[in-house]
């Protein structure tokens, strides 16, 4: 339900306020949808996850979101920042009257989790009511922030896909994927409700997070009482408190705390190298071999070259651990041992770092991967080149397609007439224009209508959508 104080009236970009006296007199309909659109040559994300609409239509769309007050509330706003009278107070009214603050509004999506290549109608808007042909477009500003959701889910898939590859690879096994990447990206985004979104975004892929808005998120909007797990770890402060002399003393204390479980423990606090060897290698050592395979204990280097620091810590490790081959004949360190690296990775490192790590015989399964910015800020609307574009109007009754085509960018065409989404006898899916598709081949879902959801997902069912081809035959976690 939208917040009291959320006016949606003034939550669009200004020029939409004066969009109503644009159009051409007798429109009935206006038709738009969103894409994320093909680039030229582009080849990576060549397929997106999409995901966050249902939070969005709940939180801002669903139920009476106009209000007398709040158009009073625009109507003094508006008249201030145009310094003319522009809003349109009847028009809005209307709605009030006409549905009971509800907007007549049809959308109509692809089911959440879903894997669409780039290219392809996502969802579609309409108004339900031809007095509200303005309102289509009204609302875009607020629909076209998915940009942020769907590039969150779709980043964090293709790192699935990079660990399952190394994964797959050096130890035959998916066995752990879901684990492999944790969300270490509170405090790197741009606001709690990012955090919210774009942890829930990666908990599509992985169930494995310190995002805790993230986990509220896929409890309060899509029915999952706990999508991610994490455990006892430390940082620098509970390190470096026990000062220099007695790093020992404070990682002694985190085995002695968290007795078991696994718990990971920062140890670059002053030299990664001599901690793995001196603290955990040495004197530590059978303190961290008492440790069980559930209970393991995970270092955590966070500093230096990821690739090279990892190598000299996992060639110090199996020095004084040892280790064993796996059936595809890579090394695997002690099951009572792990190691998990946090900083400096993003999509292209992680690829390097395991491809180095496979190089010199260790298996994926040595190591476990925290991203924090790369994952949840490092993008933005154009890494999916996401957009928002009317394809139909009705004007005098009678239906028109209608596009863009600059001249000055093809790419930035937009498809024409009444869209869907269909999957084709080559079992491609693709967007059929012009409103030729079939109804019954058309992917796309009435998922809003005239204030109500009517179609919900659950983050289990969008799980199953967005799953990699080679883990169908995974057990669910
Ligand atoms: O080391 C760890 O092991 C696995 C559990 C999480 C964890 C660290 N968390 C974290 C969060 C935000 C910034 C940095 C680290």
């Amino acid at each position: 339900m939208a917040a009291q104080d959320f006016n949606i009236l003034l939550a669009t970009d200004s020029y939409k306020i004066t969009h109503y006296k644009q159009y051409p007199p007798n429109v009935s309909k206006v038709y738009s949808y969103f894409e994320c659109r093909r680039k030229r040559g582009g080849t990576q994300f060549s397929e997106i996850v999409f995901f966050g609409l249902q939070y969005l239509l709940k939180k801002y769309l669903s139920g009476r979101v106009i209000t007398e007050e709040k158009i009073q509330e625009a109507k003094v706003f508006y008249q201030m920042h145009f310094r003319q009278t522009v809003f349109d107070e009847e028009g809005w009214r209307k709605v009030l009257e006409k549905y009971d603050g509800r907007l007549p509004i049809r959308i109509k999506a692809v089911p959440e989790g879903k894997i669409i290549p780039r290219g392809n109608v996502l969802f579609t808007v309409e108004n339900t009511d031809p007095d509200f042909f303005w309102l289509t477009n009204y609302i875009e500003t607020m629909l076209v922030q998915m940009w942020y959701p769907i590039s969150v889910a779709t980043i964090s898939r293709e790192f699935k896909k990079i660990l399952a590859k190394h994964l797959k690879a050096t130890s035959g096994s998916l066995e752990g994927l879901d684990f492999k990447l944790h969300d270490f990206g509170y405090r790197g985004v741009s606001s709690q409700e990012s955090a919210a979104l774009g942890g829930a975004a990666h908990l599509v892929n992985f169930c494995s997070t310190d995002t805790v808005a993230g986990l509220l998120m896929a409890q309060r909007y899509y029915g999952c009482p706990m999508a991610g797990f994490s455990m006892p770890a430390a940082e620098h402060s509970t390190i470096i408190s026990w000062g220099r002399s007695r790093e020992k003393e404070a990682f002694e204390s985190m085995l002695d705390q968290f007795p078991t479980g696994p718990v990971s423990v920062v140890s670059d606090s002053y030299d990664i190298f001599k901690a793995c060897r001196h603290i955990w290698g040495d004197k530590l050592k059978e303190r961290v071999i008492e440790r069980s395979e559930d209970s393991c204990l995970i270092i955590r280097p966070d500093s230096g070259d990821p690739a090279e620091t990892l190598i000299e810590v996992i060639k110090i490790l199996e020095e004084c651990f040892g280790c064993s081959l796996n059936s595809q004949g890579f090394k695997v360190l002690p099951s009572y041992l792990r190691i998990i690296q946090g900083d400096g990775i993003d999509l292209n490192s992680v690829d390097e770092i395991l491809e180095k790590l496979s190089d010199e015989g260790w298996s994926a399964e040595n190591v476990f991967f925290g991203c924090g910015s790369a994952l949840l800020q490092k993008l933005n609307r154009d890494t999916l080149n996401c957009a928002f574009k009317c394809s139909y109007v009705e004007i005098n009754g009678k239906g028109m397609d209608v596009y863009k085509q600059p001249v000055t960018d093809p790419s930035k065409g937009s498809k024409r007439g009444l869209l869907s989404l269909r999957r084709n006898s080559d079992d491609f899916i693709e967007t059929v224009e012009r409103g030729v598709g079939k109804p019954e081949e058309d992917m796309l879902v009435i998922v809003f209508e005239n204030g109500s959801i009517v179609q919900e997902y659950t983050l289990e069912e969008i799980r199953k959508n967005a799953r990699l081809l080679e883990d169908y035959n995974a057990p669910s976690q």
